[in-house]
Formats: C-alpha cells, sequence, structure tokens
C-alpha cells in the first residue's frame, strides 16, 4: 500500500515488520557505495583474519535466512586490523539474495546490485562481555561484507549449499561441524569501510561495515539453492526464501573510506 509522507516513518519493511527508516537514525545500512566519492585512508591497515574451523556448530533457518553459527566463547575465530581498534570475535554469517540474478545485495557499487551478499557478523570480546551488549555499542559489531557474483561453481560453497535442503523450513537446524569461512573470501584484500548498523532487527547503529572489493563467483545452481529454502514453517503454506534485503539507506553525514587507490 502507498504511504503518504506524513506516516512514511510508520512504514515497516514487508519481510521483517521493522520500521523502513529508524526514528533518528543518522547511520543506518545498507548504503549505496559510489566509488568516486571513497576516499582513500592510507592509515588503513590489512585486515587480518583467522578462524578455526572447528568452531563451526550448526546450521539454521531462522525465518530470515540461514545462519552458520560459531562457538564465541574464546578467541579461536577473531578478525583485527583494517579499521578496528580492537579484536572482533566471528558469531556467525549469513546471506541476503533476490529471487532473481538482477538483484539480492543489500549494498550496492555505483548502484549496481549483485544477485547475493555475504556478511560474517563478529563482535568487540574486548569492550564487551556479551554479543548481547556489544549489539547495542558504537564499536560493537563488525560486519565483513562479500558480494556474491553470477559465475564458476564455488567449491567452498558447494559443502554449505549441500547441507541446505536439511534446514528448508524456518527454526530448523543441522549439526554442521568443520568449516573455514574463510574460503569464502575473495583474495584481493582491497576493502570499503563505514559506520553503519545492523539491516535486520534490532537495527542498532553498531556496526564498522568491511565491505571487500572483489566478489566471489558461485555459480545458478548454487543460487537457486539459496532460494529452495522457505520463510515458512513446515505445515504453512509454502513462502519461498528470496528477497531478504533490506532497502538503501541515506548516506547522510557520512565517507566511505577505501583501503586502495
Ligand atoms: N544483516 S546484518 O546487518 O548482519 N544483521 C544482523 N542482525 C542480527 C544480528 C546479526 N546480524
Ligand atoms: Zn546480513
Amino acid at each position: 500500500a502507498a504511504c503518504s509522507r506524513k506516516n512514511r516513518n510508520a512504514a515497516l519493511h514487508p519481510l521483517w515488520q521493522s520500521p523502513l527508516t529508524i526514528p533518528g537514525g543518522t547511520r543506518q545500512s545498507p548504503i549505496n557505495i559510489q566509488w568516486r566519492d571513497s576516499v582513500y585512508d592510507p592509515f588503513l591497515k590489512p585486515l587480518k583474519i583467522s578462524y578455526d574451523p572447528t568452531t563451526c556448530l550448526h546450521i539454521w533457518n531462522n525465518g530470515y535466512s540461514f545462519l552458520v553459527e560459531f562457538d564465541d566463547s574464546t578467541d579461536r575465530s577473531i578478525i583485527v586490523g583494517g579499521p578496528l581498534e580492537n579484536q572482533y570475535r566471528l558469531k556467525q554469517f549469513h546471506f541476503h539474495w533476490g529471487a532473481i540474478n538482477d538483484w539480492g545485495s543489500e549494498h550496492t557499487v555505483d548502484s549496481k546490485f549483485y544477485p547475493a551478499e555475504l556478511h560474517l557478523v563478529h563482535w568487540n570480546a574486548v569492550e564487551y562481555p556479551t554479543f548481547e551488549e556489544a549489539v547495542m555499542e558504537g564499536n560493537g559489531l563488525a560486519v565483513i561484507g562479500v558480494f556474491l557474483k553470477l559465475g564458476a561453481r564455488h567449491e567452498g560453497l558447494q559443502t554449505l549449499v549441500d547441507a541446505l535442503p536439511a534446514v528448508k523450513h524456518k527454526d530448523t537446524v543441522i549439526e554442521f561441524d568443520v568449516f573455514d569461512p574463510s574460503c569464502l573470501l575473495p583474495s584481493c584484500p582491497d576493502y570499503w569501510t563505514y559506520a553503519g548498523s545492523l539491516t535486520t532487527p534490532p537495527l542498532t547503529e553498531s556496526v564498522t561495515w568491511i565491505i571487500k572489493k572483489k566478489p566471489i563467483e558461485v555459480d545458478e545452481d548454487q543460487l537457486e539453492a539459496f532460494r529452495m529454502l522457505l520463510f515458512t514453517s513446515d505445515g504453512e503454506e509454502e513462502k519461498r526464501m528470496v528477497d531478504n534485503f533490506r532497502p538503501l539507506q541515506p548516506l547522510m553525514d557520512r565517507t566511505v573510506r577505501s583501503s586502495f587507490q
């Protein structure tokens, strides 16, 4: 239904029943990254990633996406460096994708959508005791975003794709006990970074985004495997899990920095 201007803030995103705009929000995500407006920052360090594949726990369909969750009770899977002042612990990764290949990513680059986007979610366990507390703090989270483009089959992703039929319905889970998510990262070290928010509830403005410049390639069958998941629980009328991305948010008073010239 069309939203008139006056109650635009009351508009809810059909998928998450969450506000399209956070009242007073000044650093919401996702955003369009205008390449020529990003500013090279020579002081940005290389991002250092060290994941222990045995910290992988399970895959579950939470009704928005499918999440691969990790044991974040120790510092065995962490990232450090880049724009970050502390080290951050890996908690989970998940994806956003479209019904067709023309869209699906949350961030865009020069207004171009990719068919899907991977988010690796980390929290600042140096300064905060739990993920739930870190979610409420401006420097609480760091999310690495990786674009997926249509191309060659991705062998590392395939082990994940093979497990998806077991989590077809909302609130289903399958054990997944060894996986190294660094196989899902492009080899190129280049990234953009900016201060933003979670793109699904609680939408808090607690995320240092690190968006990789280069996409990874996946093939059509692998994208189709994402699209056969369901938003709905077993026994309900089936709704395919597609278009689970939040609309673009205003940049406001922010600069996107690049680690490359
Ligand atoms: N798409 S996102 O920004 O990663 N949003 C998240 N919300 C809940 C906690 C994990 N991540
Ligand atoms: Zn996400």
